[in-house]
């Protein structure tokens, strides 16, 4: 079994780059390392990690996704970005070469919550 990784161990390694060749987190591996960040729910179809905020307007939305954008280059590991109505924000995390989810989608998760955001009060 694949140990956990705290909140603030995931916010200090960096995602390792992945081609594929590495195993999918077991569905009880992702349950309990999803147990270490805050507020997002594992989906399936495609295996994913998701959050949504509603953020106070468009433009507060796009400076997180700056925000975002910025993170995943540095991580080399990419989220797919959803912004619906001009104020509904949705991050999906899964890692696409194993199709399914690792570790790399956890330490993103995990530092997305650091970043500054503008929610709707
Ligand atoms: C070499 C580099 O690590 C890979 O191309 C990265 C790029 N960003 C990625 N992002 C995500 N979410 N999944 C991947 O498999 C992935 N692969």
């Amino acid at each position: 079994m694949t140990e956990v990784s705290t909140k603030e161990q995931l916010r200090t390694v960096k995602c390792v780059p992945c081609e594929g060749g590495v195993p999918k987190l077991t569905p009880e591996e992702a349950a309990r390392q999803n147990q270490e960040v805050d507020g997002w729910k594992i989906l399936s179809e495609p295996d994913r990690i998701t959050k949504s905020w509603t953020v106070k307007n468009f433009v507060a939305g796009m400076e997180f996704f700056k925000h975002v954008t910025e993170l995943a280059e540095a991580e080399g590991h990419h989220p797919d970005l959803h912004l619906v109505g001009y104020r509904n924000v949705t991050i999906d995390i899964w890692t696409h070469a194993i199709d399914g989810l690792s570790l790399n989608d956890f330490i993103l998760a995990a530092k997305i919550d650091a970043l500054p955001i503008e929610e709707k009060s």
